[in-house]
């Protein structure tokens, strides 16, 4: 499979400056032979690699130029994807992009694949899984620290401490067969002490990374936030306040909103999806019958839920049943237009039906206790953590999910030791906690898996 060659449009399709045509295998360079002519008199194929050649592509039945570009050359083994790369820089429109490709593909390349490039640096031993998987994670950045989080994976950062539980887990597993091997000597007491310290410690540190993973993953998927509340109360106001963008509309009318409003506002740091529902209230318009609905089947997918209350109006029957629908969910409840009513009163109304959710006093009109609200979002999600301080290591659900499965099988390493029983169990266990652990690196994963990872990426990359 690997030894053929692919290649593919590498830029988005539209209008652009700059386009770039990706090609990459041991037909990379024969097809730029076939194809560029320098205009500059150098012999580029002479010169070494990571350069720039200006000239013009030409196809080879008509002699015809079809775009000046600047060709990128890349030797083996020292590139993307460990394989000869060449790359076209052609100017940035449908038509160039696409004719050019056709003549790779006609001159010995085929298309590649979604995440194939990637994937070839992942077999060809350049990235690990876990690093591959990062590219997709930097391009869908939605905030800085969440593109800081994917290099952070990227440079290796999840990987390496991953070794180490391996490596640790190695070196239990050399101690548990070595006492198999010579059985006359039996395993001391203190030995299997020092075993059950050691897996301990090893625990620690995966909860550790366990902890982080509960809000890893929001800084790759982003918070699912909904605002919902009544008609009226000010949820539209509230996005366009967080989002400093009039993004919803806002008139004094009930059921103003009836389509979901999506947008992602970066909330320190944090990427967070709000979405704008219509107000839920009994109602016999149809219309509305059905937005309510969607409000409802989104609230239930919610990470976090704001519920919006109106200080000028107090609480409603349809408030309480609002309220209720959230009781066993993270949300946090919003007293809005306190500069027309008494938003403390309603507030400590609130706190006694339900004691453990944050309530907060806001007015969207003057301000007042907006910053709050970012806080409190803060706070919810990183757990009184601060954002700067320290960004997960763990930010897929998948990786968590192996760290998990390595613990399990831990947690019955430290069982089988303390239940005295027989060392093969043991060892079995250990074995299958590292390879849990290679999972996230792919050392021990299944191909399906990675046929799944590369098919979320685009074609190019
Ligand atoms: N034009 C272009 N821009 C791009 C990429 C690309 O492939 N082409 N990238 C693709 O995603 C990203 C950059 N990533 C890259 C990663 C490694 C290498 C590379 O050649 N690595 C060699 C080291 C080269 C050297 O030592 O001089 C290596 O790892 O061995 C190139 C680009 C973003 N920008
Ligand atoms: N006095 C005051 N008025 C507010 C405040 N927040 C919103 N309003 C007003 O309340 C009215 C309703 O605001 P919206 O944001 O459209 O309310 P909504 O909850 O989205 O309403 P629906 O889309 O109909 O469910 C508008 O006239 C806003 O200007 C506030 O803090 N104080
Ligand atoms: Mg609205």
């Amino acid at each position: 499979m690997l030894d053929d060659t692919i290649a593919a449009i590498a830029t988005p399709l539209g209008e652009g400056a700059i386009g770039i045509v990706r090609v990459s295998g041991p037909e990379a360079v024969p097809i730029a032979e076939k194809l560029f002519v320098s205009r500059t008199g150098v012999d580029w194929r002479k010169l070494g690699s990571h350069r720039l050649f200006y000239g013009l592509v030409v196809d080879p039945a008509t002699g015809r130029p079809v775009d000046e570009v600047l060709l990128g050359v890349m030797y083996a083994p020292r590139t993307f994807t460990r394989e000869d790369v060449v790359e076209f820089n052609c100017h940035g429109g449908i038509v160039p992009l696409r004719r050019i490709l056709e003549l790779v593909l006609q001159h010995g390349a085929r298309l590649a694949e979604p995440g194939e490039f990637t994937r070839r640096a992942f077999l060809n031993g350049r990235l690990d899984l876990a690093q591959a998987e990062s590219v997709l994670d930097i391009i869908r950045a939605k905030t800085e620290a969440g593109l800081a989080v994917a290099m952070s994976l990227l440079a290796g950062e999840l990987s390496s401490r991953v070794r180490t539980f391996q490596d640790r887990l190695l070196g239990l597993v050399a101690q548990v067969e070595a006492s198999i091997d010579f059985p006359e000597e039996g395993i001391e007491e203190a030995t299997r002490e020092d075993m059950v310290e050691s897996v301990r410690a090893i625990m620690g540190d995966l909860e550790e990374l366990l902890r982080q993973a509960r809000y890893g993953k929001v800084y790759r998927e982003g918070l699912r936030t909904v605002i919902v509340g009544r008609p009226n109360v000010g949820k539209s106001s509230l996005l366009n306040s967080l989002l400093r963008e009039k993004r919803a509309i806002v008139t004094e009318i009930p059921g103003t909103t009836r389509d979901i409003i999506e947008e992602v506002v970066n909330i320190r740091g944090i990427p967070v999806r709000l979405a704008d529902t219509a107000g839920l209230r009994k109602t016999d318009d149809v219309v509305e019958r059905i937005g309510v609905e969607r409000s409802r089947d989104l609230v239930k997918m919610a990470d976090l839920v704001l519920v919006v209350l109106d200080a000028s109006t107090g609480l409603t029957p349809d408030d309480r049943s609002i309220l209720e629908l959230v009781r066993e969910q993270p949300g946090i409840i919003l007293v809005n237009k306190s500069d027309i009513g008494d938003g403390e009163a309603l507030a400590r109304q609130v706190t006694s039906l339900f004691p453990d959710k944050p309530v907060q006093v806001i007015s969207v009109k003057t301000g007042q206790g907006l910053a709050h609200v970012e806080e409190a979002i803060e706070r919810m999600i990183l757990g009184g953590q601060a954002v700067a301080s320290q960004l997960p290591l763990v930010s897929h659900v998948r990786h968590k999910q192996a760290l998990a499965r390595c613990y399990e099988h831990l947690q019955e390493v430290l069982r089988a030791l303390s239940a005295g029983e027989n060392l093969d169990l043991v060892a079995i266990d250990l074995r299958a906690a590292w390879e849990a652990l290679g999972e996230i690196t792919g050392t021990t994963v299944a191909d399906d898996i990675v046929d799944r990872i590369f098919q979320d990426f685009c074609i190019g990359k």
